[in-house]
């Protein structure tokens, strides 16, 4: 029998698990159908025939846009590539033994404090801001993984879309089609999901009518934990973990893999990259990412990795049938596209960029303060003396 809750026994929900705190019309998370709409679409078809740039554009102004409103858009992002040279001598300053997401978060804070448009909040001055952030987001991700590996600043094309120039400016050649669509995809699959822990605290900062650039940095530090974005890291730790050896055959991985697992769920150890708060049944977005590591498995001619990947999930399923999230095909996804892992969790930020700012705007749209109470249970009222 369930008591209603008293003021001494409060209905507390840890971690706002299946509370509804607000409407968003950006996306609709579905676990019952297994599905996740931006603005309507199915994410799956937007991934299928989309660039990243009009789903950027379809989530910032909830419609896709026509060829003239594509071509000034893109237009916009193409002129807003170049690292500020400001913003790079505050990273050369960052030590590369500090992670990533930390330069990524210190980058957006010092374009927060540089924009022009710093301290204008009406919805036209957020745009430009949110725009600017994502066209210049790539040069500072790229960069960092370069000046990693004592390589210098590679500059952008202008000839390139979004994909296709990030790929350009990290490894300073151009990337063959498959891989150009398999980053495409991912950009698309990370760049909003309804009111997760980063686009929640996005909310919050801006819910006390703080600016953009800090809800983004805020969300950045939000994303960076591995219960959230730094899982697609931490998956890579765990192929890292297991071994990998290009010559093994992929049904021997698999075997290793399987016993790996076993042997990390009968110590307890919680995996990263399966598992998710909303999504029980498997995660929307992981077939059509799936796909994409097929085809880079392909391109690449790594079948073992395959072989990880699919032992990995295997054993998880039949011991605990919990079902990969987003980060778990993106992790070795980004690896056979030659990231450095401590820069995966980066590459989500530079897509999540779009889905935090759409929800920036629309909480300033119908803002109310965002502040929950609080259940005390610390000593009973004393005094001093
Ligand atoms: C893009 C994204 O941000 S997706 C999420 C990325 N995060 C990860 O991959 C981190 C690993 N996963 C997890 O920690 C969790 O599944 C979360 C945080 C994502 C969701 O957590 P919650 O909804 O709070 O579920 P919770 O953590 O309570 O898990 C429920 C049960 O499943 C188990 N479980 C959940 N995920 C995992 C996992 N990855 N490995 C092992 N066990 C797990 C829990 O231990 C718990 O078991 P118990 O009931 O025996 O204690
Ligand atoms: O929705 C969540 O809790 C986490 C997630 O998958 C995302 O942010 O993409």
């Amino acid at each position: 029998m369930s008591t209603a809750p008293t003021e001494s026994t409060p209905d507390i929900k840890k971690g706002l698990a299946g509370v509804v705190v607000d409407y968003t019309a950006i996306s609709k998370v579905n676990p019952e159908s297994n599905s996740l709409l931006y603005r309507g679409y199915p994410v799956q078809e937007l991934a299928a025939s989309k660039s990243f740039e009009e789903v950027a554009y379809l989530l910032w102004h909830g419609e896709l846009p026509t060829q003239e409103e594509l071509a000034a858009f893109t237009a916009r992002e193409r002129a807003g590539r170049s690292l500020d040279p400001v913003v790079k001598s505050v990273i050369d300053t960052l030590p590369t033994t500090a992670h990533p997401m930390d330069v990524c978060r210190t980058a957006a804070s010092v374009m927060g404090a540089r924009h022009p448009q710093a301290e204008e909040s009406n919805p036209e001055a957020n745009l430009a801001k949110a725009i600017d952030l994502w066209a210049a987001m790539p040069a500072v991700v790229a960069y960092d993984q370069r000046r990693r590996r004592g390589e210098g600043l590679v500059d952008p094309r202008s000839d390139l879309g979004y994909s296709a120039n990030f790929l350009w400016m990290t490894f300073g050649e151009d990337a063959a089609q498959p891989v150009v669509d398999a980053f495409n995809v991912s950009m698309i699959l990370y760049a909003e999901h309804s009111f997760n822990a980063s686009t929640f605290t996005a909310r919050v900062i801006t819910s006390t009518l703080a600016d953009l650039h800090s809800a983004v940095t805020g969300a950045i530090g939000a994303l960076k934990g591995p219960l959230h974005g730094g899982a697609n890291e931490a998956v890579m730790h765990t192929f890292e973990e297991l071994g990998i050896d290009p010559s093994e055959s992929a049904e021997d991985a698999a075997a290793r893999a399987k016993a790996w697992m076993e042997d990390a769920l009968a110590a307890k150890k919680k995996v990263m990259g399966f598992g998710h708060r909303v999504y029980k049944h498997g995660d929307s977005r992981v077939p059509t990412m799936k796909a994409s590591l097929d085809a880079l498995i392909e391109h690449y001619g790594r079948p073992e990795l395959l072989g990880l990947y699919n032992g990995l999930e295997q054993a998880m399923d039949e011991a605990k049938g919990i079902k990969p999230n987003l980060d778990y095909p993106s992790g070795p996804a980004y690896h056979l596209m030659g990231f450095d892992t401590p820069v995966f969790t980066p590459l989500f930020v530079a897509s999540r960029i779009v889905g935090w700012t759409a929800h920036v705007m629309e909480q300033l749209g119908s803002n109310s303060l965002i502040r929950p109470l609080s259940a005390y249970n610390g000593p009973e009222e004393r005094h001093l003396g």
